[in-house]
């Protein structure tokens, strides 16, 4: 499918090393330094190696290609500023296009990402609180984006998974008030290119699908995506990209609130790597039992998904824990932090027109059906 949105800058996906940075620069007019010395000084200002700069984002340049002169700053400085290592060259990515809010409900933290293209540019979480207004929530995410120096003016579109139906219309109305936009809603009638072979495809949670569509688009084959969420869940994606269901089970966090505050001698501990898997005091005791058992949970459920599902597939894994639990297991082979926010844009994408850039769901058959179709299964022939 052609996209219409603007050429994206391509940065690797690099976020444990690298930076992405935004400079806000004063207009030329009124500058009296050239744009290539702002560059130097803010960096240097903000005690930002160039090592670690994937991507710098000049806001108020105008035009921007003015600011070409600064492509060159960190491959060829010398001096006080140090070479990058020949292994990780910056990458300078210089544009001022559109970007996607992508915001991800769960039942315990709402994820929102800003993407400029492809790259995901900043991330930042609030709690799941059902009690904030749309206009505190706007409040709120335009403070923090602002705080990771994104320009707010150039958020152009949205869109949203939510599994708290509460909070679907408080983000629909923060958008509208802080962006002045109609988020696209993951929901029936959107089209995810993913047959969906639940029983009812109503019933599942959006953000399984998003994860799903993101994983297929990883793994390019039979896949099995876990998700540490407040629910611990695997979904399964056939070889083909049909999305078949998979598995719900309670999440680490929960599972471990219920055994501190169901019995009496057991105090709160942190989810965290025992020493050993013998315990010999409380806390290892109850973090053996956390960590290894949930890593036995997950090891088990894989083996016994593999066995039923009959073809070869890969794991992936995303959601608050799971850094910790993979290398604790021989199933999952990748974790992705970002892999809901990625299946958000990924969706976003394919409900766009060639015609004029905004999404739409009108001109081709839904994958997750409307609220009237009567009909259980989905047949997306995309
Ligand atoms: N960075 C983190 N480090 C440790 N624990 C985390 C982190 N992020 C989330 N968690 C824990 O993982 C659980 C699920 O988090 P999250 O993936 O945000 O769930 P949901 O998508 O359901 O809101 C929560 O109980 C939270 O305490
Ligand atoms: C399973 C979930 C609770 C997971 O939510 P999360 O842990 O991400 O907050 C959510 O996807 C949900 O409410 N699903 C609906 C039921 C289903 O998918 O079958
Ligand atoms: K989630």
């Amino acid at each position: 499918m052609h996209l219409t949105r603007t050429a994206a800058p391509r940065t690797a996906p690099c976020r444990d090393a690298l930076l992405h940075v935004s400079i806000f620069f004063p207009p030329p007019p009124s500058s009296s330094r050239p744009p290539l010395a702002c560059a130097l000084f803010s960096l240097r200002a903000l005690a930002v190696s160039p090592h670690r700069v994937a991507t710098v984002t000049p806001s108020f340049f105008t035009p921007p290609t003015a600011f070409l002169p600064l492509l060159p700053v960190f491959p060829l400085s010398t001096g006080s500023l140090p070479q990058p290592p020949s292994s990780l060259p910056p990458r300078l990515v210089y544009s001022s296009g559109p970007m996607l809010l992508a915001i991800d409900v769960g039942n315990t933290n709402i994820s929102f990402g800003v993407f400029e293209g492809e790259a995901l540019l900043h991330h930042v979480r609030s709690e799941s609180s059902r009690s904030r207004t749309p206009d505190e929530y706007a409040v709120l995410v335009r403070q923090m984006l602002a705080l990771h120096g994104v320009d707010l003016d150039r958020i152009d579109s949205a869109i949203i998974a939510s599994v708290v139906p509460p909070l679907t219309d408080t983000m629909v109305g923060l958008v509208r008030r802080a962006f002045h936009q109609d988020a696209l809603v993951v929901g029936p009638g959107i089209r995810t290119g993913m047959p969906i072979l639940y029983e009812n495809p109503r019933e599942v949670g959006a953000d399984r699908i998003v994860n799903a569509v993101a994983a297929f688009e990883w793994a390019r084959s039979g896949v099995v995506v876990v998700d540490f969420g407040t629910a611990t869940t695997f979904d399964c994606v056939t070889p083909r990209g049909e999305y078949l269901g998979g598995v719900i089970a309670p999440g680490i966090q929960i599972s471990a609130e219920a055994l501190f505050s169901r019995a009496a001698r057991l105090h709160r501990v942190e989810i965290a790597l025992p020493p050993k898997v013998v315990g010999r005091n409380p806390m290892h005791s109850m973090q053996s039992g956390i960590v290894y058992g949930y890593a036995g949970l997950v090891e088990g459920l894989c083996g016994r998904l593999r066995r039923e599902l009959g073809y070869p597939c890969r794991i992936i894994a995303t959601g608050g824990l799971a850094r910790l639990i993979a290398p604790q297991t021989e199933s999952i082979e990748h974790v992705d932090d970002d892999l809901t926010l990625t299946g958000l844009r990924l969706l976003y994408e394919r409900n766009l027109t060639p015609r004029d850039g905004k999404t739409t769901t009108s001109d081709a058959p839904p994958t997750i059906p409307n609220q009237d179709d009567a009909s259980p299964r989905s047949t997306d022939p995309a």
